[in-house]
């Protein structure tokens, strides 16, 4: 039986520009409802301007972005920061203890975290209940990575935004972090668009993968497009990076 991916968000001719400077040229593709896609590319390809797109930090110049069938527009804006959630490479941390941190979503909304509640979110993410009480800016650079996790995980997003969240980290927690992005991916379905510059990554944890150059959508498809790719860019790319 032959089984259809839903679709979570789409774009639609999408351009984007800066000063007449084009930063993103004609983007048409889908990200599938609760599968993992990696975005890969040179560095200034246009990756973070496309992830920031999917939540509505930036708009397009021109063409349409779709999320759950509806334009991104259709959504009030903190509705959708709350179902598309965001991690960023330098996990934001703030001083205090991580309840604290953990909290500060529900803080902005003017709404309490249970402490159990902290625990089970600290929990999903591999932390156990001693750490709530620690000082965040204490923790290791995995460990601040894994609260920032948990924190974009309050809201229960549908959506998860990942920017490059583990190339600043030593490869145990490399290692880990995937996990736990599987494991969220599993558990409660979400669908995830991960960032990364590790080709070894996108084919490890992606379903798909969209490779973007120059501003375009070059190839996307399963991961093994990294492997099995005809374009002579594409291969020129992954060679250079695996060096
Ligand atoms: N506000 C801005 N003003 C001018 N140029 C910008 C602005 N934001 C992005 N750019 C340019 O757009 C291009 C794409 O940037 P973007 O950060 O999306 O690339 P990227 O693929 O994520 O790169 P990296 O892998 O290095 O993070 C780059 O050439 C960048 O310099």
């Amino acid at each position: 039986m032959i089984s259809l991916n839903e679709v979570a968000i789409s774009f639609h001719n999408v351009c984007y520009e800066i000063d007449h400077l084009s930063i993103l040229n004609n983007i048409n593709g889908e990200f599938y409802k609760g599968k993992i896609t990696t975005l890969v590319g040179p560095s200034g390809a246009g990756k973070s301007t496309l992830l920031k797109m999917c939540n509505g930090l930036l708009s397009p110049t021109t063409g349409d972005i779709l999320i759950e069938n509806k334009p991104v527009h259709f959504y009030e804006p903190t509705t959708l920061r709350k179902s598309v959630g965001i991690a960023l490479q330098s996990a934001p941390i703030i001083r205090g203890t991580v309840f604290h941190n953990l909290s500060l979503p529900y803080t902005l909304q003017h709404k309490s975290l249970l402490e159990s509640d902290a625990i089970s979110f600290l929990e999903d993410v591999g932390l156990d209940h001693t750490f709530l009480q620690r000082q965040a800016e204490d923790l290791s650079g995995g460990q601040k990575q894994k609260v920032s996790i948990a924190r974009s995980l309050l809201n229960r997003p549908k959506i998860l935004l990942l920017d490059e969240i583990t190339s600043a980290l030593d490869p145990t927690s490399v290692y880990e972090i995937e996990q736990l992005i599987l494991n969220i991916n599993q558990k409660f379905g979400v669908t995830i668009i991960w960032i990364t510059h590790n080709i070894e990554q996108a084919k490890r944890i992606g379903h798909y993968t969209w490779i973007m150059m120059e501003g375009q959508l070059l190839e996307t498809g399963e991961s093994k497009i990294l492997s099995s790719s005809t374009n002579g860019k594409i291969q020129q790319f992954v060679s250079g990076v695996q060096q």
